[in-house]
């Protein structure tokens, strides 16, 4: 197997609130791994920490390391670089307040990419690998927020493709869409893994064990137990994690 990050030891802290606890994981390259567990248990911080974003949050200390490509994400790499290659979708679908093709086109431009035909070639590969083009190719100068939640988070995950990401980061994509969109969702991140390696913090343990590969349970902020998927799903090494997914607590 290929790690394309590499947790080791990480601890983080909530001013005096551990949240993370020795957190040590390897990531597989091209494959879906979920992380579950009940609510509160650092799944969420955890999946931030990865591309950085609990840097903007107040009084928070991070120890041990994120090896992303064998480089520490939190020593060797510039922030904006790294969220280029570790993009992240969020729980809620944000589209930017702009037409479908300026969504898509927003984070290339910032990246300075200015070429008109260029920008067209992105924002169609993009929306053809979010399984939206067919949708809204006749209106991409249309409001994104006019689109239906479904449509809104695949646009989303447009707007992650169009900067060319190495890892995806998913908060919950689908906790928020009726279960019709959440199935479109569900089979656009098995084609996603052909081209990059997809993190998903899901409360659905259905949802893990449709979509991912491997799966890391999450307890008070440790990890209790990761694997492939079908293991820690039928043979579970830990009482806790067979607890969890039986349905006796959370
Ligand atoms: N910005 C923050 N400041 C202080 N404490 C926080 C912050 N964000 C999360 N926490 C705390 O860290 C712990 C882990 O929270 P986190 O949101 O990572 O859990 P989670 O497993 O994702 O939960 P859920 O499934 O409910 O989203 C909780 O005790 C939470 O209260």
């Amino acid at each position: 197997m290929e790690a394309i990050i590499k947790v080791e030891n990480l601890d983080l802290f909530y001013g005096n609130n551990q949240a993370l606890k020795n957190i040590s994981i390897d990531v597989e390259k091209n494959k879906v791994t979920a992380l579950i567990g009940p609510s509160g248990c650092g799944k969420s911080t955890f999946l931030r920490t990865i591309n950085r974003m609990n840097d903007l949050i107040d009084n928070v200390k991070i120890t041990g390391s994120i090896l992303f490509e064998g480089k520490d994400i939190y020593k060797d790499y510039d922030v904006i670089k790294l969220r280029k290659k570790i993009g992240m979708v969020f729980q809620k679908p944000n589209p930017f307040p702009m037409s479908v093709y300026d969504n898509v086109a927003y984070g290339p431009k910032t990246h300075g990419i200015k070429n008109k035909k260029q920008l067209d070639e992105i924002v169609e590969k993009s929306l053809k690998g979010a399984a939206l083009w067919d949708e809204v190719k006749d209106r991409l100068n249309k409001s994104g927020i006019g689109l239906s939640g479904g449509q809104q988070q695949r646009l989303c995950i447009a707007r992650t493709l169009a900067v060319e990401p190495d890892v995806i980061l998913m908060d919950e994509p689908t906790s928020a869409l009726d279960p019709i969109s959440t199935l479109k969702i569900e089979d656009l991140i098995g084609k996603l893994k052909e081209n990059y390696t997809v993190i998903i913090v899901t409360h659905n343990m259905q949802q893990a064990g449709r979509i991912s590969d491997s799966t890391a349970f999450f307890l008070t902020g440790e990890i209790v137990e990761n694997g492939p998927t079908e293991e820690l799903f039928y043979k579970p090494k830990d009482k806790r994690t067979e607890d969890y997914i039986t349905g006796r607590f959370g």
